[in-house]
């Protein structure tokens, strides 16, 4: 069924419950073209064909600890994706709000929906270069299954690699991305596995030791840098996602930033500085800036859901595989 041909809302999953997943749940709770339909997290799922309760779906996460708890539309699960795709409810599209620990866990997800038969479209907000090239050779058994993946739709990689691609257009050769991110959260809890995966990318750590860190080592790191990450050089997707949509080779973009862990204010205004050559032969510098209000929750979501929507759009006229925020534009969702 075409549900944008219908003006049906478009049913929306949210796998992942953790500070993007109950933010993406907040943000749906206002949008009239979609629905949150089901959520899950690592102890349970939720699901209801009327739409679930933002409210209700968060407080019982936060007080049980999965939305498993939720009644009477929740079921405890230890293998709750596998087991949420296996009721067979439908659902046009799933938000991947999970950690990528390790660093193929979002490509095995994927590969549960392939096995499953489920058909629909699927976002990530996944972060590394490698998990992106993961899920790019996935690209025939995607199409095969009638899944349209949408990947690297975050902030970045996502809203500022999608803004770099547009600034490209003024110029005859790129030279340089520049993408520099500030994020200000007001404690690490909230966003386990976006610290994690960000201590992954410190000197001396690696994905797995970020991965193996308990709580209390986690805490101990960020009191030694009184709660702020400095990242530099970081093995971001935005290169291969430019690389991939040919806008220049990935050598030309880096990605570096700086989060705080104990401070809502963002420590720098999160930009991508786009260099290149026009026609002309004049050497010029674009800069994309977002507002310094902007949550890092806002920049992650609303981008992860205008891919969606657009997905949806791609899907409904047979057009399955993956594609990154580098190649599509994402659909402003009301
Ligand atoms: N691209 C971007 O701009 C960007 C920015 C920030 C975060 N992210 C990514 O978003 C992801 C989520 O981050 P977060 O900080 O919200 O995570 P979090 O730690 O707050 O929450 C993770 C959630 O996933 C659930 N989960 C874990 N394993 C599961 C499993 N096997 N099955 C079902 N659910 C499971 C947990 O129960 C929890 O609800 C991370 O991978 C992070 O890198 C991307």
């Amino acid at each position: 069924m075409n549900t944008q041909l219908t003006n049906l809302p478009i049913r929306v999953g949210v796998l992942g419950f953790g500070g993007l997943g109950q933010a993406a749940a907040k943000l749906l709770s206002s949008k009239g073209e979609m629905i949150l339909v089901a959520a899950g997290d690592q102890k349970g799922y939720a699901y209801s064909t009327e739409g679930l309760n933002t409210q209700q779906c968060i407080q019982t996460y936060q007080s049980q600890g999965s939305v498993g708890y939720l009644e009477p539309f929740g079921t405890l699960s230890n293998s709750s994706i596998q087991d949420l795709i296996a009721t067979g409810q439908p659902v046009d599209g799933y938000f991947l709000a999970l950690p990528n620990l390790p660093n193929d866990f979002i490509p095995s997800v994927a590969q549960e929906f392939i096995k499953s038969g489920w058909r629909g479209v699927l976002v990530d907000a996944i972060k590394r270069t490698s998990a992106v090239e993961q899920l790019l050779s996935m690209k025939a058994e995607l199409q095969a299954a009638g899944i349209t993946y949408m990947s690297g739709c975050g902030a970045t990689p996502g809203l500022l690699t999608a803004a770099a691609a547009l600034a490209a257009q003024s110029y005859a050769e790129i030279h340089k991305v520049e993408i520099t991110f500030g994020v200000g959260i007001a404690n690490w809890e909230a966003y386990r596995a976006t610290v994690r995966e960000d201590i992954g990318h410190m000197p001396g750590y690696t994905v797995e030791k970020a991965r193996a860190m308990t709580d209390a080592q986690v805490e101990a790191l960020l009191d030694k840098t009184n709660g702020v990450l400095t990242l530099e050089n970081m093995e971001h997707a935005d290169d291969v996602m430019l690389e991939f949509a040919g806008i220049c080779s990935r050598d030309r973009v880096t990605v570096g930033g700086i989060v705080d862990t104990r401070n809502p204010k963002k420590p720098l205004s999160t930009n991508v500085k786009v260099t290149g050559r026009t026609f002309e032969g004049k050497i010029s510098t674009h800069t994309f800036t977002l507002g310094d209000e902007t949550s890092m929750a806002a920049n992650v979501c609303g981008p992860a859901f205008g891919y969606l929507k657009a997905g949806k759009q791609l899907h409904d006229r047979g057009i399955y595989g993956i594609f990154t925020a580098a190649e599509i534009m994402p659909q402003f969702v009301k």
